[in-house]
């Protein structure tokens, strides 16, 4: 699995071994030894399957906040998606700051998402299958959100009409919320 750090402090893409052969590919999706190697000793403990039916799905921006936060590592096993992040970590030097990266497919991207940051994705396809684990478990007494178009993070979406839950609809903006989250260095 290749490693590629960000210029956000935690935030890896993770690029699985893909072994493929006239049957089809083979890889390990995830491996506790080989993310210890690169210092993540995250140790998860729920894994989430989401299936969206239709191009432009946008579920985000979400977080739970601690005792609950969630670091995630997310990757998608059918279609395509953008996939967001916000820096809610107060001290970070990336706070307020977002990040994309394309899952899919055909690129097996993955995306280790520390605790403290926000998430969210867009689904580039008409079906996304979209899977991964967290290391706590959902507490939605503890869930909070960002609205997705808040001018003040300026995330830059595909250019496609979203499809929102209503409760996403009505999430604050970063103006308005004052982040549980401290930046540990
Ligand atoms: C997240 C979650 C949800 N649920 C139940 C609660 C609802 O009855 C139903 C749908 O939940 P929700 O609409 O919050 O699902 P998403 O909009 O995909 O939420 C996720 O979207 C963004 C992208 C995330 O990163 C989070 O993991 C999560 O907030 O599943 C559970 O039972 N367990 C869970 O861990």
């Amino acid at each position: 699995m290749e490693f590629r750090a960000t210029k956000f402090p935690g935030l890896v893409v993770c690029i699985p071994r893909v072994f493929g052969d006239k049957r089809g590919f083979f890889m390990e999706s995830y491996s506790q030894r080989l993310f210890a190697d690169q210092g993540i000793e995250t140790a998860f403990v729920q894994d989430n399957h989401a299936r969206s039916v239709q191009k432009g799905v946008l579920r985000g921006v979400h977080f739970q906040a601690p005792p609950h936060a969630q670091a995630k590592l997310v990757r998608v096993s059918k279609g395509a998606a953008w996939d967001v992040v916000v820096d809610l970590r107060k001290g970070s030097p990336t706070y307020g700051e977002w990040y994309a990266e394309t899952l899919s497919d055909e690129n097996f991207h993955q995306l280790f998402i520390p605790q403290g940051f926000a998430h969210a994705y867009m689904t580039l396809t008409d079906v996304v299958e979209f899977q991964y684990k967290t290391d706590n478990f959902y507490a939605p007494e503890s869930e909070g959100g960002l609205i997705w178009n808040d001018p003040d993070i300026g995330i830059e979406w595909p250019d496609c009409t979203p499809v929102l839950s209503d409760k996403d609809l009505v999430l604050p903006r970063l103006r308005d919320f004052v982040s549980p989250f401290v930046f540990d260095g």
